[in-house]
């Protein structure tokens, strides 16, 4: 039977951690201060919002929250940006995800100044992870997370494989670019992969990260006895449960170790926003933090 990777449990270690580390920037007369805009009101973003102030507040971080009608304008949107771009206050700039269609996401995320994106989603902090710069910069915080997730269980990366799951930009991308940096060998899956190539990849995958938003997609059969696997899916059932991408119980006996949903990788997602939050704060002032990357 797998070991169960505790998200939550990991989440705290990491929040002490940085409640830590934000008392020592106040001596310095430092307060990382994060804004986070919502735009209309997806239930779901609502709570992961509140969620995101309610965890800000606890660790000491100055925390807004610019809430925005459905219907705003992008030229607003992109107007008020621009602002915090501007403001010495602001560390870190965040624009819950997904927007309304007619907003255009990538404009808005390269709106934001490199030096406040604290989603690690604006081209320049993307291209500096594709090209594996040895300089700090933001990452996406969900397989940021991931990382430390892996890291907190020792899970051996160089010479492994890992099978990435989903192409998308905030997970199987970045989680891409961050497992080859640590010299693991990656190989990324998505819609278009046959089959047979799918299911012979997973079977020889020493690590397997899935975050495609379809439920049950990976089963034990699909795992190598004692592969770590990483469910980054959170799915709504019609009857209320939360499940991920992964069907835990026939992967449970299969794997090694691997998260559960809820309580695996959402709570790091969360917790590594207010990590990256302070490394931006420190870096804006040019401060040195101990344990930079590897908070744990
Ligand atoms: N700009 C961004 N938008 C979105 C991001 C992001 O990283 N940046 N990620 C997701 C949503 N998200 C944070 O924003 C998030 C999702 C889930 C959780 C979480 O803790 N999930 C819990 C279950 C919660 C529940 O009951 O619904 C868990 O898995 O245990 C935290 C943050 C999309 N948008």
């Amino acid at each position: 039977m797998a070991e169960i990777i505790d998200g939550k449990a990991i989440a705290q270690l990491v929040r002490q951690k940085l409640a830590e580390q934000v008392e020592v920037l106040k001596t310095k007369s430092i307060v990382p201060g994060l804004t986070v805009i919502i735009v209309g009101d997806d239930p779901a973003s609502q709570i992961y919002v509140r969620n995101k102030e309610r965890a800000a507040q606890k660790v000491g971080i100055a925390h807004q929250t610019i809430r925005l009608a459905a219907d705003v304008t992008e030229a607003s949107l992109l107007t008020i940006i621009k602002k915090l771009n501007q403001d010495d206050q602001v560390d870190a700039i965040l624009v819950q995800s997904p927007l309304p269609n007619h907003l255009n996401e990538q404009l808005v995320q390269e709106t934001i100044s490199p030096e406040k994106d604290v989603d690690g989603f604006n081209p320049i902090n993307i291209g500096k992870l594709y090209a594996n710069r040895h300089e700090y910069y933001p990452v996406a915080n969900t397989p940021k997370g991931v990382m430390t997730l892996l890291m907190a269980h020792h899970v051996p990366l160089r010479g492994k494989l890992a099978v990435v799951v989903g192409r998308s930009i905030l997970v199987g991308k970045p989680m891409l670019s961050l497992l080859e940096a640590a010299n693991a060998s990656v190989a990324l899956l998505h819609r278009y992969t046959p089959d047979d190539l799918r299911r012979s990849l997973l079977k020889q995958a020493d690590i397997v990260i899935v975050g495609t938003g379809i439920p049950g997609l990976v089963v034990g059969d699909d795992l190598k006895s004692g592969a770590t696997v990483i469910d980054v899916g959170i799915n709504r059932l019609s009857d209320g449960q939360l499940v991920g991408d992964v069907d835990f119980a026939s992967a449970q006996a299969v794997a090694g170790a691997i998260t559960p949903v809820p309580g695996g990788v959402g709570p790091m997602t969360i917790a590594t926003l207010l990590q990256t939050t302070v490394e931006l704060a420190a870096q804006h002032h040019q401060i040195e933090l101990a344990d930079k990357w590897q908070i744990i």
